[in-house]
């Protein structure tokens, strides 16, 4: 994979990205096939434990980065770029971009924004940086939307999105994820733009899609968006093996003879 073989993708099959934040889920989900892995700041919500995006560092966010380069060797990984690693100034910005790629190992950065982000993004991919696009919600502007709500349900928004996608696409991104856009205005982008547009919670007519692996995997039992699916229960499954491991250490079950060292044996 590379940005060239994403935007050929367009229109002819469905490109398929998922989040991964370690090596071990990066080794699976890479097995599985994925088209490109997502080190999103959902990190912040989904394993560090805060209740949304805005508190991942560039720290965070470039350590999980080589976590999943380790656990993926020849993925296409893209690293999203923090709240406020980007926002302050383009010259940090794109020192803060290149980071993912020579210390992270990342192909990529995603970063969120409208056409006010355009001629930052025109830098960054002049500097070699690919960057793909994200609108719609923008998890880290929760604070100024006031809740994750779905976006483009009237005609000055959904208007607003289109000019949007087209600012980012003349700016060189080469792909856009659509966030909780109106399953209309999503396919109106998806038809005007050359670059792919990559929903979630977008509807049907994406060119490709993306979803956060907590939620795919059923490992957050309090919470899943109406957009997500399980495709499995991990929390069931987790509860289930460590409620053995409890009981089987408390009955002496185990260590067995199988997982001892014994002088003279082996
Ligand atoms: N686990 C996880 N899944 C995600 O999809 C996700 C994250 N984390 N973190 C970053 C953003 C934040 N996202 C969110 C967060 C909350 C809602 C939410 O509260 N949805 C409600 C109400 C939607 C509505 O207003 O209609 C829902 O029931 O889906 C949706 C997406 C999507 N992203
Ligand atoms: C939901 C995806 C697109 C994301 O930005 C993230 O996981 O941080
Ligand atoms: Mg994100």
């Amino acid at each position: 994979m590379n940005v060239q073989k994403f935007i050929s993708m367009k229109g002819k099959q469905p490109i398929v990205l998922i989040t991964a934040y370690d090596a071990p889920f990066a080794r699976i989900v890479n097995e599985a096939g994925v088209d490109a892995i997502l080190v999103g700041d959902s990190l912040a919500n989904n394993v560090l434990g805060f209740s949304d995006t805005l508190p991942a560092t560039m720290d965070d966010m470039i350590r999980h980065t080589q976590a999943v380069r380790r656990g993926a060797p020849d993925a296409f990984i893209i690293g999203d770029m923090p709240f406020l690693s980007y926002q302050c100034s383009q010259d940090e910005a794109i020192r803060n971009a290149g980071r993912f790629l020579k210390e992270g190992g990342a192909n990529a950065v995603k970063l969120e924004g409208g056409s006010s982000f355009a001629p930052l993004i025109r830098r960054m991919v002049e500097s070699g940086i690919p960057v793909m696009g994200h609108l719609g919600l923008t998890p880290q502007s929760v604070n100024v939307f006031g809740g994750y709500r779905v976006q483009g349900k009237d005609e000055n928004t959904a208007r607003k999105l289109l000019e949007d996608a087209k600012a980012l696409e003349e700016a060189g991104v080469f792909a856009i994820v659509l966030e909780m856009v109106v399953e209309e205005v999503a396919k109106q982008i998806t038809e005007s733009v050359n670059v792919p547009t990559i929903g979630i919670g977008s509807g049907r007519y994406c060119d490709g899609q993306v979803l956060v692996l907590h939620d795919a995997l059923g490992l957050n039992p309090a919470f899943l968006p109406k957009f997500a699916k399980r495709y499995a229960n991990l929390y069931e499954i987790s509860l289930k093996a460590i409620s053995q491991y409890v009981e089987e250490v408390r009955t002496r079950e185990f260590p067995s003879e199988e997982n001892v060292f014994r002088l003279g044996g082996n």
